[in-house]
């Protein structure tokens, strides 16, 4: 089955293509045009979550089952499927969450290269062998599934960060209820056809659409998770820990960042732009490794300002399927209002705003925002505190590099950072002291592979990791055996 744009899709439950018990529908809008709905998608009710829940309990006893590299298997044939689908898995993605068509097809080939990892895992070791102090003994250890796995995941990554929870989920032989975040589930229903299609058994992986607010949270209620993974902001991740931590299951929360870009006085300035503009604005800032703060040493500050400004000015903003585009519109209206806001604050706080911050004449319909740079931020202004996620850049100007960084830590959060320096002793400190799960020197504080493990510190996540080998930590349990004869 693949659903046609503007089509109602369906919930994916239990092998079958399914309408909620609700009859209701909500429209997946497009940021770019917001008449247009891409899609529309079930409301569920708990209900349907209840039947989801009996299939995926009697499919993970048989997924359990199967050899690690049979259930790689069926993942080298969903990363085929998608990648022969890319173009179109990618044009939905632009369309109802704005990103620009090149990011969304890089996104969607990282979704595919996701998916080959994860399958190769199966063949991978799964255990140790422990000496005994018994010599007569066999001592090892061997990791078993969770069980059913609840899968909560955001718009701004709508294939790469479901793909990066669902494959070692289902590679590691647990079962999955996924809701995908209603402004993408359009496109997270594109990603559930490709399993559809390689005929991953029945009750495996399941999709349910909703409102956050009701079917999330019977999801994250529900008895039959035995874990539950989530990405997306600190309110409901908050709300995750709690009830996880009540029913004694396994929670995984990745949640919001703060980033801060640090340029030394001996930066390369080209570079130092070119990666600030790139950290900061590509996919409109909506990245939770999205470079926010931007502390400048005082010594290349003038021209560092003077030419990120320069650049800013020249980036174009659009549709994200004109080839011409830049940078998209904010993914939903309640983004846009929360980035127009966060710019009024920063004026209302007395930073200088240098350019930007404003809606473009041809935004139409669309949420349409051009790239803000401010000035003179300073540490408790709104906007150098708060996530802001959106195209917002805030420069706060230093004398010194231990200034800087205790800046840079100056927040609660402790997702990525990055510094453009050419001392290797700049470089040290800043490895050493940083106080951020990704670390990232001459380099923009987005970028996450695939192989390495991702998290963050502080308020950024659950303090656990996902991605590479760190994934088989949360989506198994370590069973220690002793055998004697
Ligand atoms: N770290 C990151 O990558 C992300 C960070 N954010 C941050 O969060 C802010 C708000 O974005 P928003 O989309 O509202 O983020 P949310 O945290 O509300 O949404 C993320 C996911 O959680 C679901 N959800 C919402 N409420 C509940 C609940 N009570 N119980 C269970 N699941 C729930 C959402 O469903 P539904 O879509 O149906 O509401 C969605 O699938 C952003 O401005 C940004 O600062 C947002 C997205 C990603
Ligand atoms: O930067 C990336 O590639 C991943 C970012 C991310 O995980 C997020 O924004 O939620």
């Amino acid at each position: 089955m693949a659903f046609k744009a503007g089509e109602t899709i369906l919930n994916y439950i239990n092998g079958r293509w399914t309408a909620s018990v609700s009859g209701e529908v909500d429209a997946s809008i497009s940021p770019a045009d917001k008449s247009l709905a891409v899609g529309y998608i079930q409301r569920s009710k708990k209900a349907d979550l209840d039947g989801a829940a009996v299939a995926a309990k009697a499919a993970q006893m048989a997924w359990r089952k199967l050899s690690g590299p049979a259930r790689g298997e069926y993942l080298y044939k969903v990363a085929d499927i998608l990648e022969r689908r890319l173009d179109e898995v990618a044009e939905t993605m632009t369309r109802e969450m704005g990103k620009t068509f090149p990011e969304a097809k890089g996104e969607t080939a990282r979704g595919v290269a996701i998916l080959r990892y994860y399958a190769g895992e199966g063949m991978r070791k799964i255990g140790d062998v422990i000496p005994s102090t018994d010599s007569e003994a066999l001592m090892f250890t061997s990791r078993v599934p969770l069980g059913v796995v609840g899968v909560i995941s955001p718009w701004n990554f709508p294939v790469a960060i479901p793909i990066w929870k669902i494959a070692p989920a289902l590679i590691y032989g647990n079962a999955v209820l996924f809701k995908p975040a209603s402004e993408a589930a359009v496109t997270a229903a594109k990603i559930m056809e490709c399993f559809d299609e390689a005929k991953i058994p029945a009750g495996v992986i399941q999709m349910i659409t909703g409102k956050g607010s009701e079917l999330g949270q019977a999801l994250i209620d529900h008895p039959v998770l035995n874990g539950i993974t989530f990405t997306g902001s600190n309110q409901v991740g908050k709300r995750i820990a709690q009830s996880a931590v009540a029913r004694g299951i396994k929670y995984q929360l990745e949640m919001g960042g703060k980033n801060p870009v640090i340029v030394a006085a001996d930066a390369d300035l080209e570079q130092a732009v070119e990666a600030t503009l790139s950290g900061g604005l590509k996919s409109t800032g909506q990245k939770c490794t999205a470079t926010s703060r931007v502390i400048v040493q005082s010594g290349i500050y003038e021209a560092f300002r003077n030419r990120l400004v320069e650049r800013v000015q020249e980036l174009k903003i659009g549709d994200g399927m004109d080839p011409q585009t830049w940078m998209g519109p904010c993914a939903s209206a309640s983004q846009y209002e929360t980035v127009l806001s966060y710019i009024q604050k920063g004026q209302e706080e007395g930073a200088t705003l240098l350019f930007g911050g404003t809606v473009p004449e041809q935004a139409g319909d669309g949420f349409y925002v051009t790239p803000a740079v401010f000035e003179k931020v300073t540490p408790e202004m709104t906007i150098a505190k708060e996530e802001i996620f959106g195209p917002v850049l805030a420069l706060i100007q230093v004398e010194t590099l231990e200034e800087a960084l205790q800046l840079a830590n100056d927040s609660e959060f402790g997702l990525s950072a990055s510094i453009f320096t050419k001392n290797i002793g700049n470089m040290l400190s800043f490895i050493n002291d940083m106080e951020a799960g990704l670390v990232r020197v001459n380099a923009e504080s987005a970028g996450v592979e695939l192989q390495a493990p991702f998290g963050g510190m502080k308020q950024s996540s659950s303090h656990s990791r996902e991605q590479g080998t760190a994934a088989i930590e949360f989506f198994t349990a370590i069973k220690t055996v002793f055998i004697k004869s």
